[in-house]
């Protein structure tokens, strides 16, 4: 057995635990991205993987090796697990090449390895520089050059693009990513972003009242949410209240086909809505530019209100009375009010 596996974890601070029976599976090489609102247990969750804070029950393991659970907890050092913490966090009195070789033996830092990972993370040539002397993104860089120097069977990441601007951010996301790849990396990050989680990893982790409500590929938590509450949480959505019968339900937007029946909440996302000839006739409230992409807010007839996301040139404003109508699927969610 390779990779990280959580069972049954139940962890935390006061009477109520944070984390109340949390299964997760990290496999060997994968990026696992835990994604969830603040508050959580994101953090809880790393520092119990990292042997930082205790479980109270189920079990962690490494590699099949038992980590914690039962009478067992190896300590942090022993773990085999790499760390990127929020910030970068680097020893500020070492240079690059100090702080990359952190954790490697006297051999380890001789043998060119710091070299390759500096290679690795985009810095060849920074060695000898202060960490005060990078910028926050090369500083991320180095603390993950730190984190898979000494080979470790899992990284762990806490949210390590946060406070950097969007550019750097994406850019960073790219890079890191082929890093993980090219060292064959296995690792798990918690990110409350959902565009980072969604755009980084291979398998996606929602974090929801202390378990996980929901493991799957981005594609299948973005088109298949396990509930309306994934849903909500994972991308923009338009919703009304409706009762499905015969495979259809009738929307403000139309009749549109769903699976399931009886009452319950009926789910679009904004790139499902179209502007032009045919539709139900709606009025444009209000038009918000994002660069690539625009969000619209349409008032339809009978007063409600959704959100539009369009692409290329936009060629309506606020006050336009434009036609909408509905592309792709809906989902519904039977017995779940909105
Ligand atoms: N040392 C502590 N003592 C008591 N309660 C704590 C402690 N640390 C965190 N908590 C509480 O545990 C819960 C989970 O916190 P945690 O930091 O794991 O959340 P998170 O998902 O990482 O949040 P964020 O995204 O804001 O960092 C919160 O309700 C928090 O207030």
């Amino acid at each position: 057995m390779s990779g990280l596996d959580v069972k049954g974890l139940i962890a935390g601070y006061g009477p109520e635990p944070v984390l109340r029976g949390l299964d997760l599976r990290v496999p060997e090489g994968g990026l696992v991205a835990v994604l969830g609102p603040s508050g959580c247990g994101k953090t809880t969750l790393l520092r119990v993987l990292a042997g930082f804070h205790p479980v109270r029950d189920g079990e962690v393991r490494l590699g099949g090796r038992l980590l914690a659970g039962g009478a067992a907890h190896v300590p942090p050092e022993r773990r085999g697990i790499g760390i990127v913490p929020q910030e970068g966090a680097l020893f500020p009195h070492l240079s690059v090449a100090g702080n990359v070789g952190f954790g490697l033996s006297r051999a380890g830092r001789r043998d060119g390895r710091i070299g390759e990972l500096l290679a690795l993370v985009g810095l060849s040539g920074y060695e000898a520089r202060k960490p005060g002397e990078l910028s926050g993104g090369q500083q991320r860089r180095v603390a993950l050059a730190r984190a898979l120097a000494p080979r470790p069977g899992v990284v762990l990441m806490d949210e390590p693009f946060s406070s950097l601007d969007a550019g750097l951010r994406d850019e960073l996301r790219v890079d890191v990513r082929a890093a993980l790849r090219a060292f064959g990396a296995t690792a798990l990050l918690v990110t409350h972003d959902q565009e980072e989680a969604l755009g980084m990893a291979d398998l996606v982790a929602v974090l929801r009242d202390g378990v996980v409500a929901q493991l799957g590929t981005p594609q299948e938590i973005y088109a298949r949410p396990a509930d309306l509450g994934v849903a909500l949480f994972v991308g923009e959505a338009v919703t009304f209240p409706g009762h499905a019968e015969n495979g259809t339900v009738d929307t403000p937007l139309g009749r549109l086909p769903v699976q399931g029946s009886g009452g319950g909440t009926v789910l679009l996302r904004p790139e499902q809505l179209h502007a032009g000839a045919d539709g139900v006739p709606a009025t444009v409230d209000d038009v918000r530019f994002h660069g690539h992409d625009a969000t619209v807010s349409l008032r339809l007839a009978g007063g409600e209100r959704v959100r539009q996301r369009v692409q290329g040139p936009l060629g309506i404003s606020p006050g336009d009375e434009v036609r909408v109508r509905v592309s792709g699927p809906a989902l519904f969610f039977a017995g779940e009010p909105a």
